[in-house]
Protein backbone atom coordinates (compact mmCIF):
# COMPACT_ATOMS: atom_id res chain seq x y z
CA UNK A 1 0.00 0.00 0.00
CA UNK A 2 0.79 3.21 -1.06
CA UNK A 3 2.46 4.88 2.74
CA UNK A 4 0.36 8.30 3.92
CA UNK A 5 -2.96 6.80 2.08
CA UNK A 6 -6.45 6.29 4.08
CA UNK A 7 -8.01 2.56 4.66
CA UNK A 8 -11.45 3.54 4.49
CA UNK A 9 -13.89 1.42 6.17
CA UNK A 10 -17.62 0.19 6.06
CA UNK A 11 -20.37 1.72 8.14
CA UNK A 12 -22.14 -1.53 10.15
CA UNK A 13 -24.70 -0.22 12.76
CA UNK A 14 -23.08 2.85 13.48
CA UNK A 15 -19.64 1.96 13.63
CA UNK A 16 -16.69 2.24 11.11
CA UNK A 17 -15.74 -1.73 10.49
CA UNK A 18 -12.77 -2.73 8.28
CA UNK A 19 -13.75 -6.51 6.24
CA UNK A 20 -12.90 -9.68 7.63
CA UNK A 21 -11.32 -10.57 4.67
CA UNK A 22 -8.11 -8.53 5.27
CA UNK A 23 -7.84 -7.32 1.76
CA UNK A 24 -8.70 -3.31 0.83
CA UNK A 25 -8.86 -2.07 -2.99
CA UNK A 26 -7.22 0.68 -4.09
CA UNK A 27 -9.01 3.51 -5.73
CA UNK A 28 -6.80 5.08 -8.86
CA UNK A 29 -7.47 8.53 -10.06
CA UNK A 30 -7.93 7.78 -13.89
CA UNK A 31 -6.36 11.27 -14.87
CA UNK A 32 -3.04 9.81 -12.91
CA UNK A 33 -2.96 6.63 -11.97
CA UNK A 34 -0.03 7.20 -9.57
CA UNK A 35 -2.52 9.02 -7.52
CA UNK A 36 -4.12 6.18 -5.41
CA UNK A 37 -7.15 8.03 -3.37
CA UNK A 38 -7.67 5.99 -1.10
CA UNK A 39 -8.29 2.18 -0.09
CA UNK A 40 -11.48 0.80 0.68
CA UNK A 41 -12.79 -3.08 2.44
CA UNK A 42 -12.97 -6.00 -0.36
CA UNK A 43 -15.63 -7.29 1.80
CA UNK A 44 -17.50 -10.72 2.14
CA UNK A 45 -20.75 -11.95 3.12
CA UNK A 46 -20.22 -11.43 6.92
CA UNK A 47 -20.65 -7.79 6.44
CA UNK A 48 -23.35 -7.88 4.11
CA UNK A 49 -25.05 -9.92 7.23
CA UNK A 50 -23.76 -7.69 9.89
CA UNK A 51 -25.21 -4.47 8.19
CA UNK A 52 -28.48 -6.04 6.55
CA UNK A 53 -29.30 -7.29 10.57
CA UNK A 54 -28.62 -4.02 11.22
CA UNK A 55 -30.55 -2.43 8.95
CA UNK A 56 -33.21 -4.60 10.30
CA UNK A 57 -33.19 -4.18 14.00
CA UNK A 58 -33.27 -0.13 13.06
CA UNK A 59 -35.87 -0.17 11.29
CA UNK A 60 -38.42 -1.44 13.76
CA UNK A 61 -37.97 2.15 15.49
CA UNK A 62 -36.89 4.51 12.63
CA UNK A 63 -40.61 3.38 10.73
CA UNK A 64 -42.17 5.14 14.19
CA UNK A 65 -40.86 8.44 13.79
CA UNK A 66 -42.93 10.93 12.16
CA UNK A 67 -41.86 12.24 8.87
CA UNK A 68 -41.30 15.65 10.03
CA UNK A 69 -38.36 13.63 12.42
CA UNK A 70 -36.77 11.87 9.96
CA UNK A 71 -36.70 14.87 7.66
CA UNK A 72 -34.41 16.28 10.46
CA UNK A 73 -32.28 14.07 9.84
CA UNK A 74 -31.97 14.71 6.45
CA UNK A 75 -32.29 18.22 6.56
CA UNK A 76 -28.90 18.20 8.91
CA UNK A 77 -27.15 15.51 6.81
CA UNK A 78 -27.97 18.43 3.89
CA UNK A 79 -26.70 21.41 6.02
CA UNK A 80 -23.07 19.04 6.38
CA UNK A 81 -22.88 18.11 2.83
CA UNK A 82 -23.29 21.70 1.99
CA UNK A 83 -19.96 22.70 4.19
CA UNK A 84 -17.79 19.59 2.77
CA UNK A 85 -18.98 20.21 -0.48
CA UNK A 86 -15.44 21.06 -1.38
CA UNK A 87 -13.96 17.83 0.08
CA UNK A 88 -16.58 16.08 -1.42
CA UNK A 89 -16.10 16.95 -5.06
CA UNK A 90 -12.66 16.72 -5.29
CA UNK A 91 -12.86 13.26 -4.08
CA UNK A 92 -15.12 12.64 -7.01
CA UNK A 93 -13.07 14.39 -9.27
CA UNK A 94 -10.31 12.69 -8.11
CA UNK A 95 -12.20 8.76 -8.30
CA UNK A 96 -13.97 9.06 -11.52
CA UNK A 97 -12.08 11.92 -13.18
CA UNK A 98 -15.17 14.14 -14.16
CA UNK A 99 -14.53 18.18 -14.22
CA UNK A 100 -14.62 19.74 -10.57
CA UNK A 101 -16.93 22.21 -11.81
CA UNK A 102 -19.16 19.21 -12.32
CA UNK A 103 -18.56 17.56 -9.43
CA UNK A 104 -19.32 20.74 -6.74
CA UNK A 105 -22.75 20.91 -9.23
CA UNK A 106 -23.65 16.99 -8.43
CA UNK A 107 -22.70 18.03 -5.23
CA UNK A 108 -24.83 20.82 -4.67
CA UNK A 109 -27.65 18.37 -6.73
CA UNK A 110 -27.14 15.93 -3.95
CA UNK A 111 -27.45 18.67 -1.19
CA UNK A 112 -31.05 20.43 -2.94
CA UNK A 113 -32.18 16.65 -2.99
CA UNK A 114 -31.98 16.03 0.20
CA UNK A 115 -33.42 19.23 1.48
CA UNK A 116 -36.21 18.34 -1.09
CA UNK A 117 -37.05 15.16 0.61
CA UNK A 118 -36.60 16.13 3.67
CA UNK A 119 -39.90 18.66 2.89
CA UNK A 120 -41.62 15.38 2.23
CA UNK A 121 -41.70 14.12 5.55
CA UNK A 122 -44.52 16.64 5.96
CA UNK A 123 -46.57 15.88 2.74
CA UNK A 124 -49.68 13.72 2.53
CA UNK A 125 -48.55 9.54 1.86
CA UNK A 126 -52.54 8.68 1.21
CA UNK A 127 -55.77 9.63 0.18
CA UNK A 128 -59.31 9.82 1.71
CA UNK A 129 -61.62 7.66 -0.85
CA UNK A 130 -65.56 8.16 -0.81
CA UNK A 131 -66.91 5.11 0.43
CA UNK A 132 -70.46 3.85 -0.39
CA UNK A 133 -71.22 3.41 2.77
CA UNK A 134 -72.01 6.38 4.87
CA UNK A 135 -70.76 4.32 8.23
CA UNK A 136 -67.33 3.62 6.81
CA UNK A 137 -63.91 5.75 6.31
CA UNK A 138 -61.69 4.72 3.28
CA UNK A 139 -58.77 5.56 2.86
CA UNK A 140 -55.14 4.84 1.72
CA UNK A 141 -52.01 4.97 3.53
CA UNK A 142 -48.42 4.11 2.35
CA UNK A 143 -45.78 1.94 4.44
CA UNK A 144 -42.31 1.54 4.93
CA UNK A 145 -40.75 -1.15 2.77
CA UNK A 146 -38.74 -2.05 5.29
CA UNK A 147 -34.51 -3.25 5.06
CA UNK A 148 -33.62 -1.69 1.10
CA UNK A 149 -30.88 -2.60 -1.13
CA UNK A 150 -29.36 0.42 -3.05
CA UNK A 151 -26.98 -0.70 -5.48
CA UNK A 152 -24.98 2.35 -7.29
CA UNK A 153 -22.86 3.03 -10.29
CA UNK A 154 -19.74 5.17 -10.58
CA UNK A 155 -20.53 8.02 -12.88
CA UNK A 156 -22.97 9.89 -10.35
CA UNK A 157 -21.47 8.76 -6.98
CA UNK A 158 -23.66 11.59 -5.57
CA UNK A 159 -26.49 12.69 -6.94
CA UNK A 160 -27.76 8.69 -7.79
CA UNK A 161 -27.08 7.10 -4.20
CA UNK A 162 -28.90 10.41 -2.91
CA UNK A 163 -31.83 10.34 -5.05
CA UNK A 164 -32.02 6.48 -3.47
CA UNK A 165 -31.55 6.89 -0.34
CA UNK A 166 -33.33 10.63 0.94
CA UNK A 167 -36.49 9.06 -0.25
CA UNK A 168 -36.31 5.05 0.90
CA UNK A 169 -35.20 7.35 4.44
CA UNK A 170 -38.08 9.91 4.62
CA UNK A 171 -40.67 7.30 3.68
CA UNK A 172 -39.40 4.91 6.44
CA UNK A 173 -37.44 2.69 5.52
CA UNK A 174 -33.93 1.67 6.52
CA UNK A 175 -30.47 0.97 4.04
CA UNK A 176 -27.84 -1.06 3.35
CA UNK A 177 -25.62 0.79 0.67
CA UNK A 178 -23.32 -0.67 -2.20
CA UNK A 179 -21.66 2.03 -4.09
CA UNK A 180 -19.34 0.98 -7.30
CA UNK A 181 -16.02 0.20 -6.30
CA UNK A 182 -14.65 2.91 -8.52
CA UNK A 183 -16.24 5.50 -6.19
CA UNK A 184 -16.67 4.13 -2.47
CA UNK A 185 -14.70 6.92 -1.48
CA UNK A 186 -16.92 9.10 -2.39
CA UNK A 187 -19.27 7.11 -1.06
CA UNK A 188 -17.90 7.11 2.41
CA UNK A 189 -17.80 10.64 2.45
CA UNK A 190 -21.49 11.00 1.94
CA UNK A 191 -22.29 8.08 4.84
CA UNK A 192 -19.79 10.16 7.13
CA UNK A 193 -22.35 13.42 6.55
CA UNK A 194 -25.38 10.98 7.85
CA UNK A 195 -23.47 9.94 10.87
CA UNK A 196 -22.32 13.49 11.47
CA UNK A 197 -26.19 14.35 11.35
CA UNK A 198 -26.64 12.12 14.15
CA UNK A 199 -28.68 9.36 11.89
CA UNK A 200 -29.47 6.11 14.17
CA UNK A 201 -27.30 3.60 14.35
CA UNK A 202 -28.07 1.06 11.87
CA UNK A 203 -30.46 3.35 9.62
CA UNK A 204 -27.81 3.69 7.04
CA UNK A 205 -24.99 1.59 6.01
CA UNK A 206 -22.60 0.77 3.21
CA UNK A 207 -20.56 -2.15 2.67
CA UNK A 208 -17.79 -1.80 -0.33
CA UNK A 209 -16.31 -4.34 -2.38
CA UNK A 210 -17.06 -5.83 -5.50
CA UNK A 211 -20.32 -6.03 -6.92
CA UNK A 212 -20.65 -9.65 -8.33
CA UNK A 213 -20.44 -10.69 -4.63
CA UNK A 214 -22.09 -7.99 -2.28
CA UNK A 215 -24.32 -7.01 -4.94
CA UNK A 216 -25.26 -10.14 -5.33
CA UNK A 217 -25.71 -11.44 -1.42
CA UNK A 218 -27.73 -7.90 -0.88
CA UNK A 219 -30.33 -9.35 -3.87
CA UNK A 220 -30.65 -12.70 -2.66
CA UNK A 221 -30.72 -11.48 0.90
CA UNK A 222 -34.70 -12.70 2.42
CA UNK A 223 -34.47 -9.61 4.75
CA UNK A 224 -33.79 -7.27 1.79
CA UNK A 225 -37.31 -6.16 1.03
CA UNK A 226 -36.47 -4.20 -2.27
CA UNK A 227 -33.43 -3.46 -4.29
CA UNK A 228 -32.99 0.00 -6.48
CA UNK A 229 -30.11 -0.59 -8.98
CA UNK A 230 -28.93 1.70 -11.46
CA UNK A 231 -25.97 0.63 -13.77
CA UNK A 232 -26.22 -1.96 -16.91
CA UNK A 233 -28.67 -3.35 -18.30
CA UNK A 234 -26.30 -6.81 -18.32
CA UNK A 235 -26.27 -6.50 -14.46
CA UNK A 236 -29.88 -5.14 -13.97
CA UNK A 237 -31.37 -8.26 -15.50
CA UNK A 238 -29.67 -10.65 -13.21
CA UNK A 239 -30.62 -8.27 -10.47
CA UNK A 240 -34.42 -8.72 -11.45
CA UNK A 241 -34.47 -12.50 -12.08
CA UNK A 242 -33.03 -12.34 -8.16
CA UNK A 243 -35.32 -10.25 -7.21
CA UNK A 244 -38.50 -11.92 -8.69
CA UNK A 245 -37.32 -15.31 -7.53
CA UNK A 246 -37.66 -14.67 -4.14
CA UNK A 247 -41.05 -11.70 -4.30
CA UNK A 248 -38.84 -8.70 -3.46
CA UNK A 249 -39.78 -5.56 -4.93
CA UNK A 250 -36.94 -4.08 -7.48
CA UNK A 251 -36.14 -0.90 -9.64
CA UNK A 252 -34.04 -0.73 -12.54
CA UNK A 253 -32.32 2.45 -14.29
CA UNK A 254 -30.01 1.19 -16.78
CA UNK A 255 -28.34 2.02 -20.35
CA UNK A 256 -29.31 4.88 -22.57
CA UNK A 257 -28.65 5.29 -26.94
CA UNK A 258 -29.98 9.10 -26.45
CA UNK A 259 -30.70 10.75 -29.33
CA UNK A 260 -30.96 14.27 -30.75
CA UNK A 261 -33.24 15.34 -33.77
CA UNK A 262 -31.89 18.75 -35.62
CA UNK A 263 -34.46 19.79 -37.73
CA UNK A 264 -34.13 22.85 -40.76
CA UNK A 265 -36.23 24.84 -38.05
CA UNK A 266 -33.50 24.47 -35.79
CA UNK A 267 -30.70 27.26 -34.48
CA UNK A 268 -27.79 25.51 -35.28
CA UNK A 269 -25.41 26.99 -33.60
CA UNK A 270 -27.44 26.71 -30.12
CA UNK A 271 -27.94 23.15 -31.78
CA UNK A 272 -24.47 22.17 -32.41
CA UNK A 273 -23.61 23.63 -28.58
CA UNK A 274 -26.26 21.45 -26.98
CA UNK A 275 -25.08 18.66 -28.75
CA UNK A 276 -21.49 18.44 -28.39
CA UNK A 277 -22.00 19.70 -24.39
CA UNK A 278 -24.80 16.92 -24.04
CA UNK A 279 -22.32 14.33 -25.49
CA UNK A 280 -19.14 15.67 -24.48
CA UNK A 281 -19.16 16.64 -20.91
CA UNK A 282 -18.20 14.02 -18.10
CA UNK A 283 -16.42 12.31 -21.14
CA UNK A 284 -20.22 11.12 -22.32
CA UNK A 285 -20.54 9.15 -19.20
CA UNK A 286 -24.04 9.88 -18.34
CA UNK A 287 -26.53 7.32 -19.07
CA UNK A 288 -28.58 10.08 -20.69
CA UNK A 289 -25.78 12.09 -22.89
CA UNK A 290 -26.67 12.43 -26.27
CA UNK A 291 -25.10 9.71 -28.36
CA UNK A 292 -26.70 10.15 -31.65
CA UNK A 293 -27.39 12.75 -33.41
CA UNK A 294 -29.97 12.93 -36.37
CA UNK A 295 -30.09 15.69 -38.96
CA UNK A 296 -32.53 16.10 -41.32
CA UNK A 297 -30.78 16.29 -44.82
CA UNK A 298 -31.73 20.61 -45.79
CA UNK A 299 -29.23 20.91 -42.67
CA UNK A 300 -26.88 17.85 -42.21
CA UNK A 301 -23.68 20.03 -43.89
CA UNK A 302 -24.09 23.23 -42.19
CA UNK A 303 -24.92 21.51 -38.80
CA UNK A 304 -22.20 18.96 -38.93
CA UNK A 305 -19.37 21.98 -39.68
CA UNK A 306 -20.54 23.71 -36.81
CA UNK A 307 -20.38 20.64 -34.28
CA UNK A 308 -16.41 19.36 -35.89
CA UNK A 309 -15.72 23.54 -34.90
CA UNK A 310 -16.91 23.08 -31.92
CA UNK A 311 -15.12 19.45 -30.56
CA UNK A 312 -11.65 20.90 -32.02
CA UNK A 313 -12.39 23.83 -29.39
CA UNK A 314 -12.57 21.00 -27.02
CA UNK A 315 -9.77 20.78 -23.98
CA UNK A 316 -9.28 17.28 -22.99
CA UNK A 317 -7.25 16.94 -19.37
CA UNK A 318 -7.10 16.44 -15.42
CA UNK A 319 -10.88 17.36 -13.98
CA UNK A 320 -8.79 18.88 -11.39
CA UNK A 321 -7.14 21.29 -14.21
CA UNK A 322 -9.85 24.97 -14.55
CA UNK A 323 -9.24 25.09 -18.21
CA UNK A 324 -10.56 21.24 -18.72
CA UNK A 325 -13.74 20.67 -20.59
CA UNK A 326 -13.66 17.15 -21.00
CA UNK A 327 -11.63 14.92 -18.38
CA UNK A 328 -10.63 11.20 -18.42
CA UNK A 329 -13.19 8.33 -18.92
CA UNK A 330 -13.10 6.58 -15.72
CA UNK A 331 -11.33 3.31 -15.52
CA UNK A 332 -9.42 1.24 -17.67
CA UNK A 333 -12.00 -0.91 -18.36
CA UNK A 334 -14.18 2.05 -19.28
CA UNK A 335 -10.85 2.86 -21.69
CA UNK A 336 -10.69 -0.43 -23.42
CA UNK A 337 -14.84 -0.73 -23.88
CA UNK A 338 -14.61 2.69 -25.86
CA UNK A 339 -11.81 2.06 -28.00
CA UNK A 340 -13.35 -1.11 -28.72
CA UNK A 341 -16.23 0.50 -29.95
CA UNK A 342 -14.95 3.21 -31.74
CA UNK A 343 -12.77 0.30 -33.63
CA UNK A 344 -16.21 -1.32 -34.20
CA UNK A 345 -17.54 1.73 -35.34
CA UNK A 346 -14.83 1.77 -38.36
CA UNK A 347 -14.71 -1.60 -38.96
CA UNK A 348 -18.41 -1.24 -40.02
CA UNK A 349 -17.71 1.54 -42.52
CA UNK A 350 -18.63 4.81 -40.41
CA UNK A 351 -16.26 7.93 -41.04
CA UNK A 352 -14.19 9.03 -38.15
CA UNK A 353 -14.38 12.40 -38.80
CA UNK A 354 -12.44 13.70 -35.39
CA UNK A 355 -10.50 11.49 -32.87
CA UNK A 356 -10.78 7.50 -32.06
CA UNK A 357 -7.65 8.05 -30.43
CA UNK A 358 -6.35 7.42 -26.64
CA UNK A 359 -4.32 10.40 -25.65
CA UNK A 360 -0.60 9.31 -24.58
CA UNK A 361 1.57 12.06 -24.38
CA UNK A 362 2.11 14.23 -22.06
CA UNK A 363 0.35 15.27 -19.36
CA UNK A 364 -1.98 11.84 -20.18
CA UNK A 365 0.51 9.74 -20.20
CA UNK A 366 -0.66 8.50 -16.82
CA UNK A 367 -4.32 8.03 -17.42
CA UNK A 368 -7.20 6.67 -19.44
CA UNK A 369 -7.82 9.97 -22.38
CA UNK A 370 -10.01 9.20 -25.17
CA UNK A 371 -9.96 11.93 -27.34
CA UNK A 372 -13.39 13.81 -28.27
CA UNK A 373 -14.99 11.19 -31.59
CA UNK A 374 -17.14 12.13 -33.92
CA UNK A 375 -18.06 9.54 -36.46
CA UNK A 376 -20.46 10.65 -39.92
CA UNK A 377 -22.50 8.19 -42.24
CA UNK A 378 -23.67 6.34 -39.40
CA UNK A 379 -26.30 3.76 -40.68
CA UNK A 380 -28.80 3.27 -38.04
CA UNK A 381 -28.27 -0.64 -38.04
CA UNK A 382 -24.49 0.18 -37.09
CA UNK A 383 -23.46 -1.08 -33.75
CA UNK A 384 -22.18 2.65 -33.17
CA UNK A 385 -25.62 3.56 -33.72
CA UNK A 386 -27.60 1.07 -31.70
CA UNK A 387 -25.43 -0.08 -28.64
CA UNK A 388 -24.45 2.22 -25.87
CA UNK A 389 -20.51 3.56 -25.84
CA UNK A 390 -20.48 5.10 -22.69
CA UNK A 391 -18.14 7.44 -23.49
CA UNK A 392 -17.12 10.70 -25.75
CA UNK A 393 -18.04 9.29 -29.13
CA UNK A 394 -21.48 10.91 -30.99
CA UNK A 395 -22.68 9.86 -34.42
CA UNK A 396 -24.09 11.87 -37.07
CA UNK A 397 -27.19 10.35 -39.49
CA UNK A 398 -28.59 11.75 -41.99
CA UNK A 399 -32.58 11.89 -41.64
CA UNK A 400 -34.93 13.04 -45.25
CA UNK A 401 -37.56 14.60 -42.87
CA UNK A 402 -38.62 14.82 -39.09
CA UNK A 403 -41.13 12.15 -39.52
CA UNK A 404 -37.54 9.65 -41.16
CA UNK A 405 -36.00 10.86 -38.09
CA UNK A 406 -38.13 9.94 -35.34
CA UNK A 407 -38.23 6.47 -37.22
CA UNK A 408 -34.37 6.30 -36.41
CA UNK A 409 -34.30 7.90 -33.03
CA UNK A 410 -37.05 5.21 -31.79
CA UNK A 411 -35.11 2.39 -33.93
CA UNK A 412 -33.11 1.13 -30.31
CA UNK A 413 -33.78 -0.89 -27.77
CA UNK A 414 -33.18 1.97 -24.91
CA UNK A 415 -35.83 4.94 -24.53
CA UNK A 416 -34.19 6.84 -21.86
CA UNK A 417 -33.96 10.46 -22.90
CA UNK A 418 -34.31 12.68 -26.08
CA UNK A 419 -34.17 16.29 -27.25
CA UNK A 420 -35.64 17.91 -30.40
CA UNK A 421 -33.77 21.20 -32.03
CA UNK A 422 -36.44 23.41 -33.80
CA UNK A 423 -38.46 26.66 -33.42
CA UNK A 424 -41.74 24.91 -35.24
CA UNK A 425 -44.73 24.54 -32.70
CA UNK A 426 -45.94 21.68 -34.90
CA UNK A 427 -42.63 19.92 -35.49
CA UNK A 428 -42.43 20.09 -30.89
CA UNK A 429 -46.16 18.17 -31.23
CA UNK A 430 -45.22 15.71 -33.33
CA UNK A 431 -41.91 14.88 -31.55
CA UNK A 432 -43.70 14.69 -27.72
CA UNK A 433 -46.59 12.33 -29.15
CA UNK A 434 -44.04 10.15 -31.65
CA UNK A 435 -40.87 9.96 -29.40
CA UNK A 436 -40.39 7.01 -27.25
CA UNK A 437 -38.54 8.20 -24.35
CA UNK A 438 -38.93 8.51 -20.75
CA UNK A 439 -37.52 11.81 -20.45
CA UNK A 440 -37.95 14.39 -23.75
CA UNK A 441 -36.73 17.98 -24.19
CA UNK A 442 -36.86 20.43 -26.71
CA UNK A 443 -33.85 22.72 -27.52
CA UNK A 444 -31.90 21.78 -24.43
CA UNK A 445 -29.44 18.97 -23.67
CA UNK A 446 -30.37 15.44 -23.63
CA UNK A 447 -28.66 15.02 -20.19
CA UNK A 448 -30.00 16.17 -16.41
CA UNK A 449 -33.43 17.00 -15.29
CA UNK A 450 -34.59 18.55 -12.71
CA UNK A 451 -34.79 16.68 -9.05
CA UNK A 452 -38.73 17.17 -8.33
CA UNK A 453 -39.33 15.49 -11.62
CA UNK A 454 -39.63 11.74 -12.45
CA UNK A 455 -36.14 10.61 -13.50
CA UNK A 456 -36.64 6.97 -15.99
CA UNK A 457 -36.56 5.56 -19.17
CA UNK A 458 -38.92 3.15 -21.79
CA UNK A 459 -38.00 0.21 -22.84
CA UNK A 460 -34.90 -1.41 -21.45
CA UNK A 461 -33.58 1.71 -20.40
CA UNK A 462 -35.72 1.08 -17.10
CA UNK A 463 -37.96 -1.12 -15.26
CA UNK A 464 -40.62 1.41 -15.49
CA UNK A 465 -40.14 2.83 -12.15
CA UNK A 466 -39.32 6.39 -11.91
CA UNK A 467 -37.02 7.91 -9.39
CA UNK A 468 -36.78 11.63 -8.28
CA UNK A 469 -39.73 13.63 -7.22
CA UNK A 470 -42.79 12.03 -5.57
CA UNK A 471 -42.53 9.49 -7.86
CA UNK A 472 -40.26 7.77 -5.57
CA UNK A 473 -42.86 7.22 -2.61
CA UNK A 474 -44.05 4.52 -5.66
CA UNK A 475 -41.09 2.30 -4.96
CA UNK A 476 -39.86 3.11 -1.99
CA UNK A 477 -43.25 2.12 -0.28
CA UNK A 478 -46.57 0.57 -0.28
CA UNK A 479 -50.20 1.00 -0.51
CA UNK A 480 -52.37 -0.44 2.46
CA UNK A 481 -56.25 0.48 1.71
CA UNK A 482 -58.64 1.03 5.05
CA UNK A 483 -62.03 0.85 5.52
CA UNK A 484 -63.27 1.31 9.06
CA UNK A 485 -66.76 0.91 9.48
CA UNK A 486 -68.22 2.34 12.87
N1 LIG B 1 -30.52 5.04 -16.20
C1 LIG B 1 -29.81 5.63 -15.26
O1 LIG B 1 -30.33 6.36 -14.41
C2 LIG B 1 -28.34 5.40 -15.22
C3 LIG B 1 -27.57 6.30 -14.49
C4 LIG B 1 -26.18 6.06 -14.41
C5 LIG B 1 -25.60 4.98 -15.06
N2 LIG B 1 -26.40 4.13 -15.76
C6 LIG B 1 -25.81 3.01 -16.46
O2 LIG B 1 -24.81 2.37 -15.65
C7 LIG B 1 -23.78 1.85 -16.49
C8 LIG B 1 -22.44 2.35 -15.98
O3 LIG B 1 -22.36 2.16 -14.59
P1 LIG B 1 -21.54 0.92 -13.99
O4 LIG B 1 -20.39 0.60 -14.87
O5 LIG B 1 -21.30 1.17 -12.54
O6 LIG B 1 -22.62 -0.28 -14.13
P2 LIG B 1 -22.48 -1.76 -13.56
O7 LIG B 1 -23.74 -2.43 -13.92
O8 LIG B 1 -21.20 -2.38 -13.95
O9 LIG B 1 -22.42 -1.59 -11.94
C9 LIG B 1 -23.45 -0.92 -11.26
C10 LIG B 1 -23.45 -1.38 -9.81
O10 LIG B 1 -23.80 -2.76 -9.76
C11 LIG B 1 -22.84 -3.48 -9.01
N3 LIG B 1 -22.81 -4.86 -9.53
C12 LIG B 1 -21.98 -5.37 -10.47
N4 LIG B 1 -22.27 -6.67 -10.70
C13 LIG B 1 -23.32 -6.98 -9.87
C14 LIG B 1 -24.09 -8.15 -9.62
N5 LIG B 1 -23.84 -9.30 -10.27
N6 LIG B 1 -25.09 -8.10 -8.69
C15 LIG B 1 -25.35 -6.95 -8.03
N7 LIG B 1 -24.66 -5.81 -8.21
C16 LIG B 1 -23.66 -5.82 -9.13
C17 LIG B 1 -21.57 -2.71 -9.20
O11 LIG B 1 -20.64 -3.00 -8.17
C18 LIG B 1 -22.08 -1.28 -9.13
O12 LIG B 1 -22.22 -0.88 -7.79
C19 LIG B 1 -24.10 2.35 -17.89
O13 LIG B 1 -24.74 1.33 -18.61
C20 LIG B 1 -25.07 3.50 -17.67
O14 LIG B 1 -25.94 3.69 -18.74
C21 LIG B 1 -27.76 4.33 -15.85
O1 LIG C 1 -26.33 9.02 -15.49
C1 LIG C 1 -27.23 9.59 -14.86
C2 LIG C 1 -27.99 10.72 -15.47
O2 LIG C 1 -27.39 11.06 -16.70
C3 LIG C 1 -28.05 11.87 -14.53
S1 LIG C 1 -28.76 13.30 -15.22
O3 LIG C 1 -30.02 13.54 -14.49
O4 LIG C 1 -29.02 13.09 -16.64
O5 LIG C 1 -27.77 14.34 -15.02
Amino acid sequence: MQTGTVVYKNLINGRWVESTSGKVHPSINPADTRDIVGYVQMSVAGEVEAAVQSAKQAFASWRKLSGTARGEYLRKTADIMERRTAEIAETMTREMGKTLAEAIGETARGVAILRYYAGEGQRANGEVIPSADADALLFTSRVPLGVVGLINPWNFPVAIPIWKMAPALIYGNTVVMKAALETTVTAVKLVQCFLEAGIPAGVVNLVSGSGSLIGNILCEHPDVKAISFTGSNEVGKQIAMKALARGAKYQLEMGGKNPVIVTKHADLDMAAELTVSGSMKSSGQKCTATSRAIVVKDVYDEFRAKVIEKMKQIKTGNGLDNDTYMGPVASENQLKGVLAAIEKGVNEGATLVLGGKQLTEGEYAHGFYVEPTLFDDVDPSMYIAQEEIFGPVLALLKADSLEQALVIANDARYGLSASIFTNRLDEVMTYIHEMEAGMIRINGESSGVELQAPFGGMKESSSHSREQGRAAMEFFTAVKTVTIKA
